[in-house]
Order: C-alpha cells, then structure tokens, then sequence
C-alpha cells in the first residue's frame, strides 16, 4: 500500500463546503473548531450507503457522524444500517439515537469505519487513543474495507507525537510497573523522551484510568515527535509481555477528510 500525498496533491483537492453554511467575510464569527469537526464528519457520512456494516468511532469528532448517520436513519434516507461500536461510551449514545448495533463477532466485514484521530501525519498515519479505546479502534477499523478518519486541521502534524500530546500504549494491569519500566528501557537516551501511566479525576480524586477492557494506558511522550522509524517501534512496543496495543495507527486509514477554515480537504491512500 502506498500514499501518493504531497502539499501539491493535497491542496489540489481542496474543495469548497457544498452543504453546510460558514461564516462569509462578511460575518464576523468564523468557525469554531466544533464546527469544522462537524463538517467533516458529515462529509464522510456522505459515504454512507444504504444496507452497510459500519464502524462507529469514538469521541466529539465521531459524535457528529453518529448524529447525522441517526438523522438520516430517521428521515428514511438511510436503511438496513447496522453499526459496531469502538467503545462502551459509543455504543450508549448509538443506543440513545436509536442507530441498530451489531458486534465484530457476527459482521466481522465491516463496509466503512468512520472516525476520529488525535494526529495524523503526511503519510495518513495516525495517533488514536487519547478517548482510550484504542484497543477496539484498531479492531474494528482494520476489519474495515475502507477506513475514513475525520478531523479539522488542528490534528495534522509533520511527524506523529509532534504536537507534544501523548502515543498511548494500552497495558494489562498486572505487572504494570514492570512494563512502564521496559517501556521507558525502550527509549532510553531518546530527547525528551517520558512515560506515565494515565490517571484520571473522579470526584475530586486521581486515579488510574481503565479501559472499557479494564486494561490501564501509558502515555508516551516525545517532545521533537517520534523521529524513528514507526513500523520498528511498533514491533518493538508490540513485543514487551503486558503491552496489549498501541495507538499508532499505520498505514490503516484509507482517507482523512480535514475540514479547515478554508475548506475540506482530502487525503487518499492509493491500493
Ligand atoms: O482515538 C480516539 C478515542 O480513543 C479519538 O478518535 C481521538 O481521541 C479523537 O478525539 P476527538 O474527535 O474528540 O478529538
């Protein structure tokens, strides 16, 4: 599989919004960030047709789709859809808006996986996770024919960890000290290198935070972005005993649609 992405190819493709209304000069409030997620979850939605299996992502980009995929549900425009949901949050508000839920079990074909990321680089690699349910994104994504990621433009980056947000990395509890130590061995001597297991506020206490696989995450950070080759750290995280997953999501998106103040853009991955 090969990109065939450039600054040339991308800005090629830029086109105007065609359906939904945005601020002209003229008006003084431009799109907030809310919005531009919005529009790019309704473009792919777009994609949606009739009689599909559909992967249903997590998160306030993956929310917008699973919203209007239920408006057309509603209106008789959309049928016979069925979703799997990317985690127990999803699956709640897919059950709240009335969208048909199967699991990976039964329709492990899935027609469309639509979702969100927290980075995604030049190359349509991407960093998922930060919503925490990276174990079953990557499932049911990579049991996905086409795998389209929406995002406003903030989530571009030159290089993955580059916006000095966390790569998650999805640990069993037991021995967790343990595998947070050989992950931290892994990138002994890499700059700004650091490594915490994530925790979380509830009523006023920190505490560690569990997946809905009731696992813990580490949270990776590199402060100049991983400048290493992904595909060896991802073999190389992946074979620490008690690593489960992790969030980089390589070579798996398929198009990235990126609404920005200027437009949708879209990125394709050429098979
Ligand atoms: O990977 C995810 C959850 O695990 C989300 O897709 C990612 O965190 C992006 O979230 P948002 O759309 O809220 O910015």
């Amino acid at each position: 599989m090969k990109t065939a992405i450039s600054h040339q190819t991308l800005e090629s493709m830029v086109t105007p919004f065609p359906h939904l209304h945005f601020p002209t000069p003229q008006s003084p409030t431009p799109p907030s960030q809310d919005d531009l997620k919005r529009v790019a979850a309704h473009r792919a939605v777009e994609l949606v047709e009739s009689g599909m299996v559909l992967g249903l992502g997590t998160g306030s980009t993956a929310i917008h789709a699973l919203d209007r995929i239920a408006d057309l549900l509603r209106r008789g425009a959309l049928t016979d859809i069925v979703g799997i949901p990317t985690s127990k949050k999803t699956e709640a508000q897919a059950l709240a808006l009335g969208i048909p839920l199967v699991d990976l079990n039964s329709h492990p074909n899935i027609d469309l996986s639509i979702d969100g990321a927290d980075e995604v680089d030049p190359h349509l690699n991407l960093v998922k996770g930060r919503g925490g349910s990276l174990l079953r994104e990557k499932m049911i994504e990579g049991a996905s024919k086409r795998f389209v990621v929406i995002v406003d433009e903030s989530k571009l980056v030159p290089r993955l960890g580059g916006s000095g947000l966390a790569v998650p990395v999805e640990i069993i509890p037991f021995g967790w000290e343990y595998t947070l130590g050989k992950l931290k061995k892994l990138f002994d001597g890499v700059s700004g290198f650091d490594a915490k297991l994530r925790m979380v506020k509830k009523e006023g206490k920190e505490d560690i935070d569990v997946t809905d696989n009731l696992n813990y995450i580490v949270d990776l950070y590199f402060e100049k972005g991983i400048e290493l080759d992904l595909g060896l750290i991802s073999d190389h995280i992946l074979r620490i005993t008690g690593v489960v997953e992790h969030g980089m999501f390589l070579g798996m998106a398929t198009e990235v649609i990126i609404a920005g103040k200027d437009g949708i853009k879209v990125m394709k991955r050429e098979r």
